[in-house]
């Protein structure tokens, strides 16, 4: 079954908002664990207004699951932390200075060298690579020549076309999709995934290996409670 990684960022956006450590970071991730969640995601930007370097270094001991750490490659800072705490799987993504949240996934073939490199320094490092990626075919192929375990399928874009003709939302995800799996790649996916356009989102990708969600998991969490919110998109992956 396709594995549920919280992504805890938006706890620490609460808790930026006031500073103290309320809500508790740790707690969050411990919590998540224990609520059902098969995996821990994290997202540290450079400014560290959502989640900061030091959290990531705090959470990774509790971690019973599995870790995903996502950001930018393109800064130094957030290669030694990933080469430091050594999680399970970092999630590359091209994000670009002050940007409010992730908007694209890489361009696998022009950034191919750069990418190969990236990837042999991470997975030399005994850690799980994944590549953000939109999609399209050329870039899943694209992302087989770098080298990594797996991409990540940005889904804004199903999500968006999701309400109004979910067929057409899907169709370009199930080709990419597809190609992933014909040439060995794992499959992760996630952005803007949420209780509505999970289930379909599964039930259409049956070898999708993860999905990372945050923003609507947690804007749930605040009406259903934590526990109940994870269970509730736990259960959209059970078909
Ligand atoms: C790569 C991706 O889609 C997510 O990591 C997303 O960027 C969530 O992070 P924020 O909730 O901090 O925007
Ligand atoms: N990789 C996607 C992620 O971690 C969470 O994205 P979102 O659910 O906050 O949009």
């Amino acid at each position: 079954m396709t594995k549920l990684s919280v992504n805890i960022n938006k706890f620490a956006t609460i808790r930026n908002s006031r500073g103290g450590n309320n809500p508790d970071v740790v707690k969050a991730a411990i919590d998540a664990q224990l609520f059902g969640a098969d995996g821990v995601t994290v997202h540290p930007r450079p400014d560290e207004r959502h989640i900061r370097y030091s959290d990531v270094r705090a959470i990774k001991p509790i971690i019973t699951t599995e870790f995903n750490i996502e950001g930018n490659c393109r800064e130094q800072k957030f290669v030694d932390l990933v080469l430091e705490v050594k999680p399970h799987q970092v999630t590359l993504v091209p994000d670009a200075e002050g940007q409010l949240t992730s908007d694209h996934g890489w361009d696998t073939i022009t950034h191919k060298d750069y990418l190969v490199e990236m990837i042999k320094i991470f997975k030399g490092a005994g850690i799980r690579t994944s590549i953000f990626v939109d999609p399209v075919i050329e870039l899943v192929e694209g992302a087989v020549a770098t080298g990594t375990d797996r991409i990540e399928l940005y889904t804004e874009s199903y999500a968006r076309l999701y309400p109004e003709n979910r067929e057409a939302a899907i169709n370009p995800y199930i080709a990419a999709a597809r190609k992933a799996h014909e040439l060995g790649l794992g499959l992760n996916a996630g952005h803007d995934l949420d209780l509505h356009n999970l289930k379909y989102f599964a039930q259409n990708i049956p070898w999708l290996d993860e999905v990372s969600i945050g923003h609507a998991l947690i804007c749930d969490a605040l009406y259903l409670g934590y526990e109940n919110a994870i269970q509730l998109y736990k259960r959209q992956l059970a078909g």
